[in-house]
């Protein structure tokens, strides 16, 4: 049962088919694959989108080596209680829930399942998904080889310890949203200006991609990169003016902390 590499995805919205998806671009054929979904419309969608078969999560729990979860963290305590009678220790679980700790899986489950906690997030879609991954109490380095071989196939993974998974969930689980928040502003203010919205919107992603690709290639800090994108007496250092004068880093700070608080507190829901 649990040496069949078999992988199956429990709860394939947003995040379950980003993963899939990635799985099945990696390489991986749809037969190794499962998917579970409460919402018959969408597993229905999924299964002729990518071919894959669709079970129930205790068919699931009694079938594949591998069983990702990634319902909602409020979802999480119903998933568990089902899956729990038919799962064995020789099984892994992936949990990818925002602020579900390792340890809230394990205690709900048969003793001695090993549980990796990962945070990954969308850009996964294009391949250049972050992923953070913890161990919890009962995973060796076979574990955390086998969470990084499935998340690899959406881009960049790295180990991190449990306590700092709600740090990470704020700034780069849910990082991709602050972005696209101030790529929506930038293009507003083209619109604001008289520029055409399609123009606008080609001068921000474009100016965006360029960006990330200057501080990945380049590994200068950002602080350098903006100094030199900042003329004495200019337009940028005018911008940047109005930034500070409106506590923008500051609010910057504020609103990843939420994001932390609020990770702290979905497991207690
Ligand atoms: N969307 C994102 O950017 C990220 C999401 N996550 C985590 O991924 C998880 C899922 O998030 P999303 O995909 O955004 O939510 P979503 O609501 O799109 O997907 C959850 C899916 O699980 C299904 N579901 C719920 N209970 C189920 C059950 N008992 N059995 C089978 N299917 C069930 C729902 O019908 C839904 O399709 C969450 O725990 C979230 O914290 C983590 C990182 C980033
Ligand atoms: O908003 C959320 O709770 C999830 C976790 C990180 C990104 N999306």
């Amino acid at each position: 049962m649990s040496t069949n590499g078999q992988v199956a995805i429990l709860g394939a919205g947003v995040m379950g088919e980003t993963l899939l998806s990635g799985l099945l671009r990696a390489g991986r054929r749809p037969g190794e694959l499962l998917i579970t979904e409460r919402r018959e419309e969408r597993a229905t969608e999924l299964r002729e989108r990518y071919g894959v078969d669709v079970v129930t999560n205790v068919e699931a729990a009694a079938k594949a080596e591998t069983l990702v979860l990634v319902v909602k963290p409020q979802d999480m305590p119903e998933l568990l209680a089902e899956i729990a009678p038919v799962i064995q220790p020789t099984q892994t679980v992936v949990s990818l829930a925002a602020g579900i700790t390792t340890g809230f899986i394990e205690s709900r489950l048969p003793e001695g399942v090993a549980v990796v906690r990962v945070m990954p997030n969308t850009p996964a879609l294009v391949d250049e998904g972050m992923a953070a991954i913890s161990r919890g109490a009962h995973c060796d380095e076979s574990h955390l080889v086998l969470a990084e071989g499935l998340l690899a196939a959406t881009g960049r993974v790295i180990r991190v310890p449990e306590k700092q998974q709600d740090a990470v969930t704020a700034i780069s689980g849910s990082g991709p949203a602050y972005i696209f928040f101030v790529v929506e502003s930038m293009i507003e203010a083209g619109v604001h200006m008289g520029l055409p919205r399609t123009t606008a919107t080609e001068l921000v992603v474009q100016t965006l991609v360029g960006s990330a690709k200057l501080l990945r290639e380049t590994g200068e800090h950002p602080t350098v990169l903006r100094e030199r994108v900042t003329s004495p007496g200019g337009t940028t250092a005018a911008a940047v003016r109005e930034l500070e004068d409106h506590k923008v880093r500051a609010a910057f700070l504020s609103a990843i902390e939420a994001a932390r608080n609020r990770s702290r507190a979905l497991a207690a829901e």
